[in-house]
């Protein structure tokens, strides 16, 4: 049905699945684009039917915003040139230069938009279906559910969205729910002075998205994009480039709309603008530098301690005093994570000469990191002190690299423990992150 979304609705640009982190959530789960609330209860099947779940913890990023600022003004700067260079007679052009008018405002800066915040209400419809028994009214009036979220107003409205799908659902008006402001948590990269020093703060660390930019693909995107506008070669950098794309990616995001920006580029356009912002994620945010997992140990451990809490709980026959936790952050909690936990790896590094043969990466944010991208652990009890994990990633189950459990959709906490038990006993943020 996705496909006849796709091919058949004008109304989705064929390379919205290209957008990378700029990607509606949409996208990853197309069922949803016919039922926002649909969920797949098929994929939860636990090993046994007495396996019954004891705790959730949700790592969220928040969902669809504004531009930030810095990209607003490479917005504006674009659509000044197609105003004032561009020529020739396309409908699509004529749209852009008659119709069309820039309502981006800089100081918009990153904010949740309309469509965020139903991102995360509906999400919270979804993940209450998935797990009636942890996301229940009860547990919630119950003070069984923590909220943890960044201070960026995104990540807030966020956390108050996901919060008022729960309370509309259960027409909740008489009490009100905390969540902890958090950032050593939720943005544990700023204050990892490794991770700032040798990373985002050091220009020769993104040399390889840089020399990308400046290599022979993005020009060739570059020279498409200045030939459909009938404008100089030198008047489209890669910046610009990439500008006309996020113009693309935002009016869809935002407004749902298949603008006229969409048709400045073809799929192999896309596919270069989406590798540039891939490479941007793996060498600031994944596989590209250790530091970039190391510096969310504190987050790793953070979640590890709550299910050891709540499997210890649930072996003395207690009840699991924090039965869920939502946490809402940025694309850049989620990925530093997920890397830490050896997900979606290439054999490869992603670099600025192999993009031919990084064509079908496992490292795609498009895939893994759209707007309102979810990890979900939930750690069940299957009887006979058998405690089972299973990770759900935007509501479908990834496996963690090297476990072979026969059940590896839901291997068993103890061998995930194992696993991990390097990072268990070790991954100390502040040593990882001192400066020597
Ligand atoms: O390219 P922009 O300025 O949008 O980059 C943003 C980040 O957006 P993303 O690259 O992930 O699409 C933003 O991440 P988000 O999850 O909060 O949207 C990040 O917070 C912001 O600082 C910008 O990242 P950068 O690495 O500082 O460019």
């Amino acid at each position: 049905s996705y496909l006849r979304n796709l091919e058949d609705n004008p109304q989705i640009p064929a390379i919205a699945k290209n957008f990378g982190t700029k990607g509606r959530y949409e996208e990853v789960n197309p069922y949803l684009i016919e039922d926002i609330l649909a969920v797949n209860n098929s994929i939860l099947q636990p090993p046994s039917a007495q396996c019954r779940p004891i705790h959730l913890t949700a790592i969220i990023r928040h969902g669809t915003r504004y531009p930030t600022s810095k990209n607003v003004k490479k917005m504006q700067q674009f659509y000044n040139i197609v105003l004032q260079n561009a020529s020739g007679e396309d409908s699509w052009l004529r749209e852009i230069q008659n119709q069309w008018t820039m309502w981006y405002k800089e100081d918009m800066d990153g904010r949740l938009v309309l469509k965020g915040m139903n991102d995360h209400k509906h999400l919270a419809i979804r993940l209450s279906k998935l797990f009636p028994s942890l996301i229940s009214e009860e547990k919630l009036r119950g003070g069984f559910i923590k909220f943890i979220t960044s201070s960026k107003h995104r990540c807030v409205n966020s956390t108050l969205s996901f919060k008022a799908g729960l309370t509309e659902l259960w027409e909740i008006r008489d009490q009100k729910f905390d969540h902890a402001v958090n950032d050593a948590l939720m943005r544990f990269f700023d204050n990892c002075k490794k991770f700032l020093q040798d990373v985002d703060n050091n220009p020769s660390a993104m040399t390889e998205v840089d020399n990308f930019k400046k290599g022979a693909e993005m020009r060739r995107v570059q020279e498409k994009i200045a030939d459909r506008l009938r404008v100089k070669y030198d008047a489209i950098t890669d910046d610009m480039a990439e500008a006309a794309f996020y113009l693309c990616a935002y009016e869809f995001a935002i407004k749902s709309v298949n603008s006229p920006w969409c048709r400045l580029f073809d799929e192999v356009d896309a596919q270069v603008l989406e590798y540039a912002n891939d490479l941007k994620q793996f060498w600031k945010r994944g596989y590209g530098y250790d530091i970039n997992s190391k510096s969310s140990c504190i987050l790793f451990h953070d979640v590890f301690s709550r299910l050891d809490k709540a499997a210890s709980e649930n072996k003395s026959g207690q009840q699991v005093t924090e039965a869920v936790t939502v946490q809402v952050g940025h694309a850049e909690t989620l990925l530093p994570l997920l890397t830490l936990l050896g997900l979606f790896k290439d054999s490869e590094n992603l670099t600025s000469t192999n993009y031919a043969k990084q064509t079908q990466r496992s490292f795609r944010t498009s895939y893994i990191l759209p707007y309102a991208a979810n990890l979900v652990l939930v750690l069940y009890d299957c009887g006979g002190g058998d405690l089972r994990l299973q990770p759900l990633l935007n509501e479908k189950p990834v496996m963690f690299p090297g476990l072979t459990d026969q059940k590896a959709a839901m291997p068993l906490y103890q061998d995930i423990k194992e696993h991990y038990s390097e990072l268990l006993h070790g991954c100390d943020f502040e040593k990882e992150c001192q400066l020597f």
